[in-house]
């Protein structure tokens, strides 16, 4: 009998996630059946999506949500051989029975020199995500300008890497010269630390004079606001996160720093009348979009990665591939490289990436 340390959800998040809203319990495991196979957590990964999903799909009590790198140690299912890796959806679990049903192989022949973790990062749904964002939501051109946030996570990474192999010009924000130092490295055109310039309105008018074609937004709240003014005629937005409203428990107002002048120059602030319940309880407010949208003639479109999900298996592919080429230095100076991580010994360790928001896996 296997007994499994699990992280659960203590109590429901308020604001910034807290250690003692964690709770660590062993749980005996079943043996497993015919069908059935033992997994052992290798990665377990942190992810932003946790802290609004937590209010909608936990209750207190429940195992953390959470996908892992999971290698199979017993097996009753020919599908999944004992050695095996897969991906799993169990939760923040060191160990866990199971029928193949939710799991999915990481690609065969993952090459030795590829960590197995970046089937969490760059191989895996945040790469996903960088890919779909671009492709399938903003239809991004060779030549065109695009402009990312939190550029230097998991996918903010890997959306400014898959589109300068597709030839365009990108610049990119993250929070500390380390990681503006990381995203030169990996070829970004333009990238600043958003903490410490004087005016955002200002280094994003520098970085790309002539505005943004594409805004891959992962930040939300009142940085989009200020990109909204700057983007080009016919450009396109594809919502992808709004990880600085996550921990609000106020509603942002959210007002332009600095007002323009001409037609879409005063920013409105407005309350939702009618509050709903769950991840869209909020109100909040903040300036309109509708007069940039209308007149730049914008689309903007919110999406998940799941939608594409008859794809996913593909994508992984040619991300393998970009990524294959850069190890083996056959592809072009831009192929994709992985994220860099932080790396912790233990499962007991996982509420710590969470309270100081840094992505980890262990
Ligand atoms: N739509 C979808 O299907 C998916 C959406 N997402 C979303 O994509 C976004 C990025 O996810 P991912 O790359 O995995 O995240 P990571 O955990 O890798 O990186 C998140 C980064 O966001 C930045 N950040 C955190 N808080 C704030 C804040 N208050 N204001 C501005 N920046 C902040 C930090 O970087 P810095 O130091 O640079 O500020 C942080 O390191 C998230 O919003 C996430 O919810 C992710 C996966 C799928
Ligand atoms: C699937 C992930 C969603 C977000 C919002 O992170």
């Amino acid at each position: 009998m296997v007994v499994s340390k699990a992280w659960t959800l203590h109590q429901h998040f308020q604001g910034f996630p807290k250690a003692s809203d964690f709770h660590l319990r062993e749980e005996t495991l079943p043996q497993p059946r015919d069908g059935q196979v033992l997994l052992e957590a290798v990665f377990l990964s942190v992810d932003p999506y946790m802290r609004p999903y937590s209010q909608t799909m936990m209750k207190e009590g429940d195992v953390m949500i959470g996908s892992q790198v999971a290698k199979v140690i017993q097996s009753y299912n020919p599908s999944f051989p004992v050695g095996c890796h897969v991906v799993s959806d169990c939760g923040w679990r060191s160990h866990w029975v199971c029928d193949g049903a939710e799991l999915t192989p990481v690609l065969p022949d993952w090459p030795q020199d590829i960590p197995l973790s970046l089937a969490l990062g760059a191989i895996g749904m945040p790469g996903l995500t960088a890919l779909y964002g671009l492709e399938e939501v903003c239809e991004i051109k060779k030549g065109e300008t695009l402009l990312v946030n939190a550029a230097a996570g998991a996918v903010g990474s890997v959306v400014g890497q898959i589109a300068k192999i597709k030839g365009c010009r990108v610049v990119g924000c993250a929070g500390t010269d380390t990681k503006v130092s990381y995203l030169k490295q990996l070829g970004f055109d333009q990238v600043f630390n958003y903490k410490t310039v004087t005016s955002l309105e200002e280094s994003l008018r520098e970085a790309a004079p002539h505005g943004y074609d594409c805004y891959f937004e992962n930040v939300g709240g009142k940085f989009s606001s200020v990109v909204m003014p700057q983007m080009r005629e016919y450009g396109r937005i594809a919502v992808c996160g709004s990880i600085s409203m996550y921990n609000d428990t106020t509603p942002q107002t959210g007002i332009l720093s600095t007002p323009q002048t001409g037609k879409l120059s005063t920013p409105q602030t407005g309350i939702l009348s009618t509050p709903q319940t769950g991840l869209l309880s909020t109100p909040q407010t903040g300036p309109y979009v509708h007069t940039y949208m209308i007149f730049k003639q914008l689309r903007m479109e919110g999406f998940l990665c799941a939608r594409w999900k008859h794809k996913h298996q593909q994508s992984l592919r040619r991300l393998m591939a970009w990524m294959t080429e850069h190890i083996t230095g056959t592809g072009p100076t831009t192929s994709l490289r992985g994220p860099h991580l932080v790396i912790t010994a233990t499962v007991s360790g996982m509420p710590d990436p969470v309270k100081t928001g840094t992505r980890t896996h262990t």
